[in-house]
């Protein structure tokens, strides 16, 4: 049951961090995975801020020491979203089309469905890139359904991909609220946790670290609850978007104290397998 949230109490600070400057690199050249949230740490545990906001695809697998996980909402729009001035859709697009992303997972998804597209590199803010849509300077763009949404840019979407031919990022469209550990005056925090979401991450965070899943490998994880039945996918790509290892597998028994430990094993189970199934072929060079 949500308890009533203590607005009036809350003060937005809006921090900026390495991961929203970077305008023209891979996220991958720059390195760590920490970039859209090691600042807003160092405010939690300066004492800035209370309470961080992170996509949970961008948090790292470890927590850094102090810091702890308070609650996962439930989740937005979990799909990647297909935004083009002139196409319907990525079996649209022309032959050599220009498809723009700066995500690993993305481009070989995309190359898997269509081997002759040409990949180009789009990093910069949301408004950038849908202006560089809109500009025609590419044909198309792929981005998360859910960042569109939450900054009231839905109507930039042209279509969704689908989940099964685009299994989105591990966390893809969940946040994850920080707190510092131990600090126990933050009940209404924990009371916007959501079930069935932590779950779901639970699972693909699971296999996202069996998978050593970073900006440098192409790897999906997309769980869904079905009554009392966890299903997860997991997913690697080679880069090129040729080869693909994926694992499915399912938990029943949700409402049992050790279900987040199941989903997590669940997770690292199914990475695990795909992991050895990709040997070494899947990394990018
Ligand atoms: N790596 C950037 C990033 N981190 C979180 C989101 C928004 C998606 C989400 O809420 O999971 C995005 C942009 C994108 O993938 O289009």
């Amino acid at each position: 049951a949500a308890m009533a949230l203590p607005i009036e109490e809350v003060v937005l600070v809006e921090i900026v961090t390495t991961g929203d400057q970077i305008q023209d690199r891979r996220l991958m050249e720059v390195g760590g995975k920490a970039l859209f949230t090691k600042e807003i740490e160092e405010a939690l545990l300066d004492g800035r801020v209370d309470i961080a906001v992170h996509s949970m695809k961008d948090v790292p697998a470890e927590q850094p020491p102090g810091l702890t996980i308070a609650a996962i909402p439930e989740r937005e729009d979990a799909r990647d979203a297909f935004i083009s001035r002139d196409f319907d859709g990525l079996e649209a697009l022309p032959q050599g089309g220009r498809l723009g992303t700066a995500s690993l997972r993305r481009q070989a998804q995309a190359l898997a469905l269509r081997p002759d597209l040409q990949i180009e590199m789009l990093r910069g803010n949301i408004d950038t890139r849908l202006r560089r849509a809109a500009e025609g300077d590419f044909d198309a763009i792929l981005l998360a359904a859910s960042g569109l949404n939450r900054l009231g840019r839905s109507e930039a979407v042209r279509g969704f991909l689908s989940i099964d031919a685009f299994l989105p990022a591990p966390g893809q469209g969940a946040l994850a609220l920080q707190t510092r550990e131990g600090d126990t005056d933050h009940a209404w925090v924990r009371a916007m946790n959501h079930g069935p979401t932590a779950l779901c991450v639970a699972a693909e965070r699971g296999a996202m670290v069996a998978l050593e899943g970073s900006c440098r490998t192409a790897v999906g994880a997309h769980g869904v609850i079905q009554g009392d039945t966890l299903t997860l996918t997991t997913e690697m790509l080679a880069p090129d978007g040729t080869a693909r290892w994926r694992r499915s597998g399912q938990i029943s028994g949700l409402g049992g104290a050790d279900a987040m430990d199941r989903a997590r094993d669940l997770g690292l189970t199914l990475g695990h397998e795909v992991h050895a199934a990709a040997g070494d072929q899947s990394v990018a060079v």
